[in-house]
């Protein structure tokens, strides 16, 4: 024999009932023997419980009371419930005429809901010809007095449960009410939260059952609610004892009552989706498995009360005045926290019962009070309790560094002694975010990485389709979800929660939105978005003005643009001290060498404690190529130049390569790298455009490039024979000092040196150092160029979402 309970959801009007009731003709036409335990439908029981209160208090409850009626008749043929509609009738008048009504009567009037229920599917299933038994738990269920959560009393209920079933037997399917039951007097009981499942899982004890079946809504145990993490996945498999781990911090389903008469009798329990046929749902048994499993619950109705008080410190029986005052009103405290100075103590409550609790505290620490010891006992009601089953203090750093990286401090946090439970109480409106944080870091299911772009030009465009490409890719071997939730360029923004897919550009000009930075941070924290990452492909000066803000609002920074890093020197300083105070990262090694990995080696030699003494080479893949190229073939400059700005090798505005700048800011970004303090005007640059075409638009110079021609061609000739020309960068001098020199120029070498042997858009550095000597470390490789650009923009997204950065 199978149990198989369903719930409210299951049994609502539409397609729950029907799928419902065909669950079991399929059952019973396959032979198989089984019972039924319902819940009452939809939200019957609290309909019910809405239409007291009014009631009560003497409100018009009429017509609210008829809707309950249509409801459960719907288009329902050959169902009367004139005896439970007028049970309700008479027990509503009652108590509006009384204004009041106790806890009996409340579980006579929240009874009919189970009782319609039940007769409606034995009614459906008689229809099908299925010999349905309609089965009123009041009859056998035997309870004490407690009315609201009685408890069974057990030799009683069994005896008649087991008589019921040998005279109700064979093919005879028993529709059996869930929640309801009585007392010795034959007085309505009702068994409290969760009692449906509790009445099964008692019949399944009782009738030594196969396997409780219990059709839920959902497809099983979850690692998290689904609802708020998208990422949550469906345990398979867990032992009762995990099952019971889970129950006690909020997974209803598991509720420790339910489980223990299973657990009693080895009965397995699975919990499954009436609305998912094909769905296996999770099994619970009483096999221990070896994995510990992992899951995180949540308790949103409860409040922290904090006591605090100086005189507290080694005063003896404050904790237990605390918990005794708290029991004479039957307060229960879930969560406690006290640090060893005894400053102060915060625990968990009910949310209902916050304002009692504080209350009774504040009449019994009075004296206190008056003394001084106590300074405040306080209310936090916005906050929620996150437990992580499974889980240990000694992995416990990572999901809680991940939690201060995104800003998430926890109000109170504690592990137990015993098992693998730490719980955490956040800040309610920090809930959805902390409990993604958290299940990226535990499970390494996929952490998802949310990433804003600026900028999708050349690089900024590439990036987005490399990152598009390779998404999946790189879900499935590093456990990151890359989701580009934010697009922008200097006008508009489109934004997308679940991120943007390969239609961007077009929905970008289609329905991209203007904005400004607050949109963007308003946008993330309104879906609660986590590992959030700001990336700047702009060339633009007035995006890094939003640095400040972006990093304040818990954004870690990627940049192309190396606007940031050679503004003043003071501005240098205050970004990586917001960085640290908001244990951001700023990570720009595409901004001197493209994708070569020039800083990262850079900033290792240094904080290794190498000296680095000189830094020089070819830092421009744009330059590089123009005179790589003009040097060797007999062409005119300007067609030379205009390939290398088709290639797009050089800046948004090409005059910034040939003017020196975009050298320049490399160069700068490379002396502080080394702890140099440096500003722009230090550089000494020779700029390549001569003066009579410096000013007006990019657009106005682009026409004129020509009359460059003339110029290049005689400096070409003029160099010496076997020479070419090259656009170096140099810094030198002694680089302890606070200062190096910084020099940008034309040279002309001989074609047969290092620096004369650079090909295409390639870029050299030589680095050399005390310990290497005359014999330069040297990186070279493309130095410009979206594709490689955006490749290293790409890596540095990775660096930052890998382990230990998020
Ligand atoms: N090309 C290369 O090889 C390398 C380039 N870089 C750097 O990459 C960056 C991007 O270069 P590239 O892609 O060629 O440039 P593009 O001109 O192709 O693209 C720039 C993008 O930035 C947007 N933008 C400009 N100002 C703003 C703003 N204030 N807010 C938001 N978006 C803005 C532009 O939008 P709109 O169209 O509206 O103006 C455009 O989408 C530059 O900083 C460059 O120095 C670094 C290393 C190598
Ligand atoms: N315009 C730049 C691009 C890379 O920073 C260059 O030519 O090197």
């Amino acid at each position: 024999m199978k149990v198989l309970k369903f719930g409210g959801k299951s049994l609502a009007n539409g397609k729950g009932i029907k799928t419902v009731v065909t669950i079991i003709e399929d059952k019973v036409k396959q032979g198989e023997k089984i019972t039924v335990v319902l819940s009452a439908r939809g939200n019957t029981t609290n309909e019910l419980e809405k239409i007291l209160e009014k009631a009560r208090k003497n409100e018009s409850y009429k017509a609210q009371l008829e809707a309950f009626k249509k409801y459960q008749l719907a288009d329902f043929e050959n169902v009367q419930f004139e005896n439970e509609f007028n049970t309700l009738d008479k027990l509503f008048e009652g108590v509006s005429l009384l204004g009041d009504y106790s806890k009996r009567i409340k579980d006579q009037v929240l009874s009919q809901g189970e009782v319609i229920s039940a007769k409606l599917v034995t009614q459906l299933l008689k229809a099908k010809n299925i010999n349905a038994n309609f089965t009123d738990s009041r009859e056998l269920i035997v309870t004490d007095e407690q009315f609201g959560d009685a408890q069974p009393l057990d030799r009683l209920s069994k005896e008649n449960i087991l008589a019921h079933f040998e005279k109700h037997n064979g093919n005879t399917v028993n529709v059996v009410t869930g929640f309801i039951a009585s007392n010795a007097k034959k007085e309505t009981t009702t068994l409290g939260r969760n009692g449906s499942n509790y009445t099964a899982s008692l019949l399944a004890n009782y009738l030594e059952a196969e396997e409780l079946q219990n059709f839920t809504h959902v497809n099983g145990i979850y690692t998290a609610n689904p609802d708020l993490v998208p990422e949550a996945q469906k345990i398979e498999k867990l032992s009762f004892a995990q099952a019971n781990e889970l129950a006690n911090f909020g997974a209803n389903i598991l509720h420790a009552k339910t489980i223990i008469p299973l657990l009693e009798k080895n009965i397995p329990l699975r919990i499954l989706n009436t609305f998912d046929h094909g769905n296996k749902g999770t099994l619970i048994t009483s096999e221990e498995s070896e994995k510990g499993i992992k899951s995180l619950s949540v308790l949103d109705n409860v409040a922290l009360i904090h006591l605090e008080g100086r005189g507290l410190l080694g005063k003896v029986g404050i904790d237990a005045r605390i918990f005794r005052t708290l029991a004479q009103r039957n307060i229960s405290v879930s969560i406690i926290s006290q640090g060893s100075s005894e400053r102060g103590i915060g625990f968990v409550v009910q949310a209902d019962q916050a304002n009692e609790a504080k209350f009774i505290l504040e009449e019994e620490f009075e004296a206190d009070f008056y003394k001084r010891d106590v300074s405040a006992i306080t209310i936090e009601d916005q906050v929620a309790v996150i437990s992580i089953i499974g889980q240990d203090l000694s992995t416990f750093h990572k999901p809680y560094n991940a939690l201060i990286k995104n800003q998430v401090i926890p109000l109170l946090f504690n592990n137990t002694v015993s098992g693998k439970n730490v719980s955490l109480v956040v800040k309610k409106e920090q809930l959805h975010k902390a409990l993604n944080v958290i299940h990226g870091e535990i499970f390494e299911i996929s952490k998802k990485i949310n990433i804003a772009i600026f900028g999708h030009g050349l690089v900024g465009g590439t990036l987005i389709d490399q990152i598009l490409q390779s998404a999946k890719q790189i879900e499935s071997r590093k456990h990151i979800k890359l989701n580009v939730f934010a697009v922008a360029n200097s006008k508009k923004i489109l934004l997308k929660r679940n991120g943007i897919d390969a239609g961007w550009k077009q929905e970008i000009k289609d329905s991209g939105e203007p904005y400004a930075i607050q949109d963007v941070i308003a946008f993330a924290k309104q879906h609660h978005l986590e590992n959030l990452i700001a990336i700047d492909n702009t060339a633009s000066q007035s995006f890094v003005s939003n640095y400040i803000e972006l990093i304040d609002h818990g954004f870690d920074l990627v940049s192309s643009n190396k606007v940031a890093n050679t503004l003043e020197f003071d501005f240098y300083k205050d970004l990586r001290t917001k960085l640290k105070e908001n244990q951001k990262q700023y990570l720009y090694e595409t901004n001197v060498g493209a994708g070569l990995p020039l800083i990262d080696t850079i900033k290792l030699l240094h904080l290794s404690g190498e000296n680095i003494t000189r830094i020089k080479g070819v830092f421009s893949g744009s330059l590089s190529y123009l005179f790589n190229t003009f040097s060797v073939e007999d062409r005119p400059f300007s067609e030379v130049l205009q390939e290398a700005i088709d290639s797009g090798y050089t800046e948004p505005d090409p005059r910034e390569d040939l003017c020196g700048n975009d050298v320049g800011r490399k160069l700068l970004i490379l002396a502080r790298e080394l702890d140099l303090s440096n500003e722009f005007d230090d550089v000494q640059i020779h700029n390549l455009i001569p003066e009579n075409l410096r000013e007006g638009e990019a657009s106005d110079f682009l026409n004129r490039i020509a009359e460059l021609d003339e110029e290049y061609q005689k400096v070409k000739e003029a160099q010496k024979p076997g020479c070419v020309l090259r656009y170096i960068g140099d810094l030198w001098g002694d680089l302890s000092q606070e200062k190096g020199n910084l020099d940008v120029k034309l040279v002309s070498v001989p074609a047969t040196s290092a620096l004369g042997q650079v090909k295409g858009s390639d870029s050299i550095f030589e680095i050399y150092t005390e310990s290497y000597g005359d014999q330069p470390i040297v990186i070279q490789g493309a130095g410009a160029g979206a594709a490689v650009t955006a490749r290293g923009v790409f890596g540095d997204i990775l660096r930052l979402a890998e382990k230990g950065n998020h």
